[in-house]
């Protein structure tokens, strides 16, 4: 499983992301600036070594000057004792930086002092070699230090040689330079503690210090490390430990016209404490930012990981069903707003299911329970029943002719007329009973605390009574009524299914009876009932599985007795239930709505054989295809006979539509309508089952028909019933008189085929030409037929 990193732990390596590289950079900065420290304290002791020097060496050349000056004068020159010491003495108080001023003769016996000799002696330095030097090299030179025996102070001595007129040597002029208070040596300057100034000759011998200078000046140092170095290297830079053992970076270099040397040390410790100093201040800086932006991060991090942890555990706690949980609205605005969200979608979430569970319990369009919910309430009330020992019945309650109004009128009026009914129920039955709409136009009633019979059927009148007025849709009155199908429980059966079935079976029974009734179940219902369902199943798999084919029978002139058409009757041979007649299925399509399917497979089959058989080259005969009742009702019947003709390119007038009297009767109003449309679509229409349906001669003369067909049952008995021929005599006469064409249909006989001939009936179908056949036997007789005449 992939591991998921926690907000956290993110905004922690966010802190660590940026705290690492800074505190990086701040050391890198650290390490650059100790090195540029390191290089400025560098250059800063050289530069302070080379001050110094330059320094001593003004300070020298001072001394040269002053040196030169004096012994130019008259009194210095004839190396006057008696009176030169009062002068050096003033002298000496204008120079303090000098130990002494004083004049020395040949033997080395000081003869002239600014300082007064000890003792009143006067002393010898001839044993000096700073005096040896300059009398032997009869020069200026500048001795190494040691201790003047006038002033007992460390002294470096100027010696300048004094000459008489003629050059020669009279004496030498002595500067003893007060080594401890040498001058051009900072002391005070504003330097790191520790910073060690200092000046040797090339022997390694202090000639000053800036720092404890009485301790060390005329000490020979030399083989220190520092001394070594100077010594080698004359001038630079480098870190070493001092004599004093302090580590110090020095910067040292030469003093020109002497063999000295100036060093300057500032103590690494100054540039380490100044570097630790910033080091720590950085450390402290960055510690602090990582400490506020640590802390920063975990404020924040809680700030968010708090809401979206209570977002979590709600998603958790609904996933446990516990629906009405809810978060709270908290935290950065886009998680308040993922909060705000995930609660609106709880809330719609909980909407559906109420919604849902309101769609599984209830109907929508009416707000009766539904089938679920009437189940439910039908247990119930069924143990009820049972602990108080009293009956309790089951309705069913089927609209009559309901698709008639949803076709005719459409579905939103069907809907209305649905509403209008469960209002009714609802107003007409008591609060206790449960009314419920199991789909379609079917309703149910459970009737509770029932004694007998005589109640059930009270309540049964009612809900036909309540029904019985008319429902006003959109300013329309409609007229419903329903058959209502009673189960008792438990006087009829005890379980729940079978309570159903025997009240679906018994609403059937009432529809079949006319409808408009209520029909307590029977026990024999039940068989008739169930093979009603089969079949209906069977009929539905035979349209799906198109097990239908047509049989053709001969429609003869009998003058001439020619084929002039063809009936196309359907025929229908189930695997399981054998062949079963039209008579059977045809009514059960009916009722169903499956004839509608049907009729249209029909039309078309007979349609595309019948143009099959003109494209042979056969004179062209017409077929006549049966429209059942609901086809006629049905809105779209002519874009379905138009259909069928585009479909196979049969000419209209080659397309006979065969509707029974007692249809067109019905509603003959519109019946008339719907034929004179037809009419105008050039198709021939025949009315079969002439004789059957009472239609009166007024309205006979408005239909527009082409053919009477005279129902078979009257020409059965035509040769033996006076009545029977009666009424052929009478039909054929009439249809004359209106110019319609006659066909007597079922002929079986020669005696009947010349009884109707006398009539001058113009047609007829029946066995005693040909029985129904298939449509290549049908089309072998119409070949044969149109060279052959049969005999009357
Ligand atoms: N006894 C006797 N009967 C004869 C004689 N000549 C023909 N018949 C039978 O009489 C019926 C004539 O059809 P129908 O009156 O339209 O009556 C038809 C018609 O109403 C319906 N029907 C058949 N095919 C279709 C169809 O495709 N669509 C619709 N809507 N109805 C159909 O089923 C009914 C019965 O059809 P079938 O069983 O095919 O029965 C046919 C036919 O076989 C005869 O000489 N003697």
């Amino acid at each position: 499983m992939t591991r998921h990193w926690s907000v956290r732990a993110h905004l922690f390596a966010l802190v660590f992301a940026v705290v690492v590289p800074l505190v990086a950079l701040l050391s890198y900065n650290l390490y650059q600036d100790t090195k540029k420290n390191a290089q400025q304290v560098n250059a800063a002791s050289l530069a302070l070594a080379q001050i110094t020097a330059s320094d001593t060496e003004h300070f020298l050349n001072d001394a040269v000057e002053l040196m030169q000056r004096i012994a130019r004068r008259p009194l210095v020159r004839d190396v006057d004792p008696q009176h030169c010491d009062p002068v050096f003495a003033e002298l000496h108080d204008l120079n303090p930086k000098y130990a002494n001023i004083g004049v020395i003769n040949t033997s080395g016996k000081v003869i002239c002092s600014a300082v007064i000799q000890p003792a009143g002696k006067q002393a010898s330095v001839a044993h000096t070699e700073w005096f040896q030097r300059a009398m032997g090299e009869n020069r200026l030179v500048l001795g190494k230090p040691f201790i003047g025996p006038i002033t007992g102070k460390w002294v470096a001595v100027m010696a300048l040689p004094l000459h008489d007129k003629y050059g020669v040597i009279k004496g030498v002029l002595a500067l003893p330079i007060d080594l401890v208070n040498f001058t051009p040596v900072v002391r005070n300057a504003a330097l790191p503690a520790g910073t060690m100034i200092g000046i040797m000759d090339s022997a390694g011998m202090v000639i000053a210090r800036s720092k404890d200078p009485e301790k060390w000046v005329g000490k020979n140092i030399r083989g220190t490390p520092i001394v070594e170095i100077i010594l080698a290297r004359k001038t630079g830079e480098a870190e070493v430990t001092g004599v004093d053992h302090v580590s110090r970076l020095y910067g040292f270099t030469t003093i020109r016209g002497t063999d000295w040397f100036t060093a300057a040390g500032i103590p690494s410790d100054a540039l380490s404490s100044s570097v630790s100093n910033y080091a720590l201040r950085n450390t402290v800086i960055g510690l602090a930012i990582m400490l506020v932006v640590a802390a920063l991060a975990y404020f924040f991090s809680r700030r968010i990981e708090r809401p979206i942890r209570a977002i979590s555990d709600a998603a958790k706690a609904i996933a446990q069903g516990q629906l009405d949980t809810r978060v709270a609205v908290d935290g950065p605005e886009e998680i308040a707003d993922v909060a705000n969200q995930f609660n609106v979608m709880l809330d719609v979430r909980k909407e559906a299911e109420e919604r849902l569970s309101y769609l599984a319990q209830y109907d929508v369009l009416t707000g009766l329970p539904n089938r679920n919910m009437f189940r439910d309430r039908l247990e119930q009330a069924m143990g009820r029943a049972k602990r108080n020992e009293t009956l309790m019945a089951v309705m069913f309650i089927d609209l009559d002719r309901f698709k008639e109004i949803n076709d005719t009128l459409g579905h939103s009026v069907g809907d209305r007329v649905l509403q209008g009914v469960a209002e009714r129920l609802k107003h007409f039955l008591r609060d206790v009973d449960t009314i419920a709409r199991l789909g379609g136009d079917e309703f149910t009633v459970v009737l509770e605390g029932v004694h007998d019979a005589s109640q059930i059927t009270a309540a049964a009148q009612k809900i036909r009574d309540a029904l019985a007025q008319p429902l006003l849709v959109d300013g329309r009155e409609i007229f419903v009524s329903a058959s209502i199908g009673i189960s008792v429980y438990p006087t009829d059966v005890e379980e729940i299914d079978d309570l159903l079935k025997n009240a679906d079976i018994a609403m059937y029974q009432a529809k079949q009876n006319g409808g408009d009734a209520h029909h307590f179940f029977v026990a024999e219902m039940n068989a008739h009932t169930t093979e009603r369902l089969e079949l209906e199943g069977r009929l539905r798999y035979a349209l799906a599985h198109q097990k239908f084919t047509l049989d053709y029978q001969p429609q003869v002139d009998i003058r001439s007795g020619r084929i002039i058409g063809a009936e196309a009757l359907i025929r229908w041979h189930d695997e399981q239930l054998g062949s079963i007649a039209p008579a059977r299925f045809i009514p059960l399509a009916e009722e169903t709505g499956l004839i509608m399917p049907i009729g249209e497979w029909v039309l078309h089959t007979a349609c595309a054989q019948n143009k099959a058989w003109q494209d042979t080259g056969c004179a062209p005969i017409s077929v006549a295809v049966n429209i059942s009742p609901r086809q006629f009702r049905q809105a779209n019947l002519l874009e379905t006979i138009t259909q069928a003709l585009a479909d196979t390119g049969l000419n209209p007038c080659f397309l006979e539509l065969e509707i029974t009297e007692s249809t067109i009767m019905h509603q003959a109003e519109k019946s008339i309508i719907t034929l004179e449309k037809l009419h105008k679509m050039g198709v021939r229409l025949s009315v079969d089952d002439f004789g059957t349906g009472y239609s009166s001669l007024s309205y006979l003369k408005r239909f527009p028909v082409h053919k009477l067909k005279i129902d078979q049952s009257f020409v059965r008995d035509i040769n033996v019933d006076p009545d029977d021929a009666a009424i052929v005599t009478a039909v054929i006469a009439m249809a004359r008189s209106l110019n319609v064409l006659t066909i007597a249909e079922g002929v079986e006989t020669g005696g009947q085929l010349a009884f109707l001939d006398s009539l001058e009936c113009g047609e007829y179908q029946g066995y005693y030409f040909a029985k129904p056949m298939s449509a290549d036997k049908f089309f072998a007789l119409l070949r044969n037929n149109q060279t052959e005449l049969p005999e009357l």
